[in-house]
């Protein structure tokens, strides 16, 4: 792999850190009788002898801060690494654990961040007896809780990307994903922490050994020359700057290897790949016709309910149908329940979130019975498109190496093979230089491109249904129609079938067949789009949605945008009765009581509205 020039602070603090290593190393071994050989000249100060003077026993102060490099390096060193060790562990598994374990974990750390590093191993310390064992364990316990508050806080917040969630739903296993898509998105700040945590220990084992708390004579170390140096400092100033510059540098060079690393490490801080030559495009892969089984459906939810820790519904038996080649769109406001319905298919759904159903199946296979529905058939049947596409690659690896290993994963397709596949994806999903793109790292890639790529990667099995929830929110108005076209092209010529999740209406007329229309998690209208289009609708949500939409507000007459007043109730506010009632025009006493049931039409569209049906259901 091409990686970029080291950058300057790097270099220099690599060759610090070098020189400070070497002379840990050799400085004993070579000079040691040099600085505890006693003379007459005591506390003499700077001279071409004794280039930093004497101490009160004639020994030379230079040759005994070199010598010293090795006991103070070594604490730091033996330190951080129990620091870095143990709270990385810590944070990773308060990270992977229960709900309950992660609480008391995240309480715990916050405690222990509260009291100052110097404090905790000034106690433990105390409690151990002053000595080099003592302050290496006492300070590798203090430091613990910020490597893992940093851990825990970054595995977090990887794990809730996209990418994450895909190579989830591709069935790449927990260690898998900790190592490609964890590890190399945390590293980079856990190296600065490291950095950090070196001088910070190189800083605290010398103002141990300042107070007497750590080496204790013959031995000595920084810390314990700068204390004797101090108490001379009229006699012989040097005794103590010897000591302090080599405290300084050392830390100065733990800084610009850290600051180094970073920027190193970042993806986009490297040059673009060179433009490779121009090769032909590889032929675009035959439509595969027909998609799914016989008559059956890419996806089928019924009673499909999901439940928070507390037992509040967050959705409510949601029931909809996906067939072969269709085109389905689900739209309401934010909070709908649209995303938990699209990510419950894909066995996405956030593990604290219980959920129920009837029935639950992508393209015949019942993922109501993990046994039945291996993760790697999932990801071969079901592919999925994420609102945001920046986070939906792994910033730290490039779009081949991503796009590559979902098939070299799945298939076993050799790299060569794979690449070619991948390529001739890009190219069918219109992203230009298709083997460009492929050495690039997404952020070198437009959004709207992204975008593409991310439809590439969906395509590459072929499934027989992706799930594009919000695809184009996140992208400039210009390109969200290009987009759109993209995956209306895919559905034509592929016959994939396509669940587009969308808060905006004129987006889904666009593009589906048929849509479902989600109100405080509950499907409330499920129209044609011929309909949908002629306006032709039931319930009075679904018409203040359409009235609300610029696309299909703005009629030749010149009718004005209505803006629907209030917001949907959160799952906390719901209560009995249809939940749109106190937003609705036609609201009867019966509505507040009772929740309208979805009644289905003879034209197959369904409607669960007091005011269009005369059937109601008692559901609370
Ligand atoms: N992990 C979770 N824990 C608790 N509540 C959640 C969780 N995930 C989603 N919710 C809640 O479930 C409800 C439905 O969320 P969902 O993401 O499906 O809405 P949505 O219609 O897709 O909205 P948006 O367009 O904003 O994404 C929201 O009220 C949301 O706050």
């Amino acid at each position: 792999m091409r990686r970029n020039r080291l950058p300057a602070p790097l270099v220099a603090g690599l060759v610090l850190a070098a020189l400070i290593v070497v002379v840990a190393v050799v400085a004993p071994m070579l000079w040691q009788g040099r600085a505890d050989a006693l003379s007459a000249d005591i506390r003499q100060g700077p001279s071409g002898a004794h280039w930093l003077g004497t101490d009160a026993l004639g020994r030379d102060v230079f040759w005994r801060t070199v010598v010293a490099t090795r006991l103070t390096v070594e604490m730091a060193i033996a330190a951080t690494a129990i620091a870095a060790v143990l709270g990385t562990l810590l944070g990773a598994g308060i990270a992977a654990a229960g709900r309950a374990v992660r609480a008391v974990g995240d309480r715990v750390i916050d405690l222990l961040l509260s009291f100052p590093p110097i404090i905790i191993a000034l106690t433990f310390t105390a409690i151990l007896s002053p000595g080099r064992a003592s302050v290496v364990g006492a300070l590798g316990l203090a430091f613990c809780p910020q490597f893992a508050r940093l851990t825990n806080r970054l595995a977090l917040s990887v794990n809730e990307r996209d990418y994450v969630a895909v190579a989830r739903l591709l069935g790449v296993g927990r260690f898998r994903v900790l190592i490609r898509h964890v590890v190399p998105n945390i590293a980079a700040p856990l190296l600065v922490l490291v950095s950090v945590g070196f001088a910070t220990s190189v800083l605290t084992v010398s103002g141990l050994s300042f107070l007497g708390l750590s080496v204790q004579p013959p031995a000595y170390d920084w810390g314990s020359l700068l204390a004797s140096g101090l108490r001379n400092i009229y006699d012989n100033p040097g005794e103590a700057l010897g000591p302090a510059l080599a405290i300084l540098v050392t830390g100065l060079a733990a800084g610009l290897v850290g600051d180094g690393l970073v920027r190193h490490l970042d993806p986009r801080g490297a040059p673009p790949p060179r433009r490779p030559a121009p090769v032909p495009a590889p032929p675009r892969p035959a439509p595969s016709g027909g998609t799914g089984p016989e008559g059956g459906a890419a996806a089928s939810v019924r009673g499909l309910s999901v439940r928070r820790p507390d037992g509040r519904e967050l959705i409510h038996e949601v029931s909809l149908t996906v067939g072969a080649g269709e085109v389905v769109g689900i739209v309401g406001e934010s909070g709908s329940g649209k995303s938990l319905t699209a990510l419950a298919l894909a066995r996405l759904l956030p593990r604290e979130l219980d959920w129920s159903a009837e029935h639950l199946d992508v393209n015949g296979i019942d993922l109501a019975d993990p046994a039945k529905a291996p993760p790697a058939r999932l990801a071969t049947e079901l592919g999925i498109v994420f609102q945001d596409p920046s986070s939906s690659f792994n910033p730290a690896l490039r779009i081949g190496t991503q796009l590559t290993e979902i098939l070299r994963v799945h298939t076993g397709t050799s790299r060569r093979q794979a690449e070619a596949m991948a390529v001739a994806r890009l190219t069918e999903t219109r992203v230009s230089s298709p083997e460009l793109r492929m050495r690039q790292y997404p952020h070198e890639l437009s959004g709207g491109m992204r975008q593409r790529a991310m439809i590439a990667a969906a395509m590459l099995h072929e499934p027989k249904l992706i799930i594009a929830d919000e695809p184009t929110t996140a992208l400039d108005v210009t390109v969200q129609a290009d987009v759109l076209r993209l995956l209306k092209q895919i559905n034509r010529e592929h016959g994939t079938a396509i669940l587009l999740i969308s808060h905006d209406i004129g987006v889904v007329s666009a593009l589906c067949d048929r849509v479902c229309v989600m109100y405080a998690g509950r499907v409330v209208e499920e129209v044609s789009v011929e309909d949908l289009r002629r306006r032709d609708v039931r319930h009075p949500y679904t018409r203040a949605l359409l009235a609300a939409s610029p696309e299909t507000a703005t009629d030749l007459d010149g009718a004005r945008l209505v803006p629907l007043p209030g917001r949907a109730p959160s799952a906390e506010a719901r209560e009995a009765g249809c939940a749109f009632a106190p937003r609705c025009p036609l609201a009867a006493p019966v509505c507040a009581e009772v929740v309208p049931a979805l009644v289905a039409e003879p034209s197959g569209n369904a409607v669960a509205c007091h005011a269009e049906t005369s059937t109601p259901e008692v559901r609370t």
